[in-house]
């Protein structure tokens, strides 16, 4: 705690965590799994490779046969067979045999090495092999080390060995490792269904022509597309005015259809603001906290409050559930307080949903290279952008010339992340170091 009359980010990230519902399994095929959450550790289901096979494009060998092998006096192999990559074939080798083989071929079970293409004498680098029918025989001035390019059965995982665990996300290479392992469905937790409304009697959407007095509406696609990455399906995305009848109507609508509600606008303390006029309609303006507040009997309180936090932007938040228990959050309707507050509260709160068990992003510390002021007893978010890539630590400057101003909708696109200064500090100075978010794909 900063100040009695503010909660951390920490407390309150801490209150949604502890609150957030976790959601069902469900199965899926792999190839429908992109993007959610294992349910379950996962076993291969095979051994990985399933046979011994070649590393390289050349010759399967017994190693012995080569011991002998000198530039003065070379050892010449019968090729006795052709095993292209999926053939089931295990010729049989007697002493100076060897088969061609190709990359992942199975190797005969009377082979122990495999000599590549370019160690044998006489092979001619501009000579394609690809279509040309196996040699004769092959010559090689150097003895072959047995297991030599030989990539053994289960050397990669084992019939039983944990692929991808419990609350990992179903990335592409994790996909293809479960497949490579044999497994064709995965339990997965649901996606939490989000309906995403943007409050406020001036918004109009992206497009439209504005009368004086109006905005255009671009937090709905920032948080759309923010849900989308936190794994996130957004069933409904809509606009309501001030009038408290058209959000009870659409929180009333949606009871059954969405895990989750997210609001930007009417969170402050303003007349009209709607999103807390109908979600805490006895609030006060910011509420006053005492030590109990802090308690485990304050975390798990699930109703809906309207909290400020000692943050900059971001300072008035809502959050809490529903009467069915469906979280909803009330964000602030400034665009870059509302792209600040879902990184730090929803987002973790979605992934907590669905299991992941790596819920909070990494910050990495990073140089300030321009100064900056910080309010006081505030943790501040700064957009902020790399100006050098290259060496370590990156070098940011604030994303605009006027620190976080939370309404900047528009020079929010210059920035490259989000920088984090801690609310002791006051001060920046060029050459300083400050936490800095990544939020560059
Ligand atoms: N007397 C006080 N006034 C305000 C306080 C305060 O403590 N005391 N806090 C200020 C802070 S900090 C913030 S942040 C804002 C948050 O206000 P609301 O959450 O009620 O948001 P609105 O008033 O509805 O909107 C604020 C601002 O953002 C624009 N906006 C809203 N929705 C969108 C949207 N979907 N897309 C783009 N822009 C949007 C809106 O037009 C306003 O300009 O309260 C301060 N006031
Ligand atoms: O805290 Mo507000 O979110 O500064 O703009």
């Amino acid at each position: 705690m900063t100040d009695l009359q503010y909660h951390t980010v920490g407390e309150h990230r801490q209150r949604i965590l502890t609150l957030v519902p976790h959601l069902p399994h469900q199965v899926l095929p792999l190839a429908k799994a992109i993007g959610y959450t294992l349910a379950t550790d996962t076993a291969a289901g095979l051994d990985l490779p399933p046979w011994n096979n070649s590393a390289m494009d050349g010759f399967a060998l017994r190693a012995k046969d080569t011991a002998n092998a000198t530039k003065d006096s070379p050892v010449q192999l019968a090729i006795i067979a052709e095993l292209p990559a999926g053939t089931d074939a295990d010729p049989k080798l007697g002493p100076g045999q060897a088969a061609r083989i190709m990359t992942g071929a199975p190797i005969p079970t009377d082979a122990d090495a495999i000599v590549p293409l370019e160690d044998v004498l006489g092979w001619d680098p501009g000579a394609p092999t690809a279509g040309t029918p196996p040699p004769d025989s092959v010559i090689l001035d150097k003895p072959v080390e047995k297991g030599r390019y030989i990539r053994s059965r289960g050397d990669d995982l084992r019939l039983g060995d944990r692929v991808a665990s419990a609350g990992e996300h179903l990335t592409p290479h994790r996909l293809s490792s479960l497949a490579a392992a044999g497994i064709t469905e995965v339990q997965v937790r649901t996606k939490p269904r989000v309906a995403i409304v943007s409050t406020g009697s001036e918004l109009k959407a992206p497009g439209e022509p504005l009368r004086r007095g109006q905005i255009l509406d671009s937090n709905s696609l920032l948080l759309a597309t923010l849900v989308d990455t936190s794994g996130g399906e957004v069933v409904l995305c809509d606009r309501v005015s001030d009038d408290p009848s058209e959000l009870k109507s659409i929180l009333e609508s949606t009871r059954e259809t969405v895990d989750v509600v997210v609001l930007t606008g009417g969170a402050s303390v303003g007349a009209h603001d709607v999103a807390r006029l109908v979600l805490s309609p006895h609030a006060s303006g910011g509420v006053q906290l005492g030590e109990s507040n802090h308690s485990d009997r304050a975390l798990m309180d699930t109703a809906v409050r309207f909290d400020r936090l000692a943050m900059q932007p971001g300072k008035p938040q809502g959050f809490g559930l529903l009467p069915n228990g469906r979280p909803v959050w009330s964000l602030p309707g400034n665009p870059v307080s509302a792209w600040v507050s879902y990184l730090l509260f929803v987002e973790p709160g979605l992934l907590a949903m669905q299991g992941r068990s790596k819920p909070v992003a990494d910050w990495q510390p990073v140089t300030a290279v321009e100064s900056w002021d910080s309010p006081p007893h505030r943790e501040q978010f700064v957009p902020a952008r790399v100006v050098s890539a290259t060496g370590e630590p990156l070098q940011v400057v604030p994303a605009t010339d006027r620190g976080s101003g939370s309404h900047l909708a528009g020079r929010m696109a210059r920035a490259t992340g989000l920088a984090r200064v801690a609310a002791a500090t006051t001060k920046v100075s060029a050459g300083d170091n400050v936490l800095y978010r990544s939020l560059e794909n």
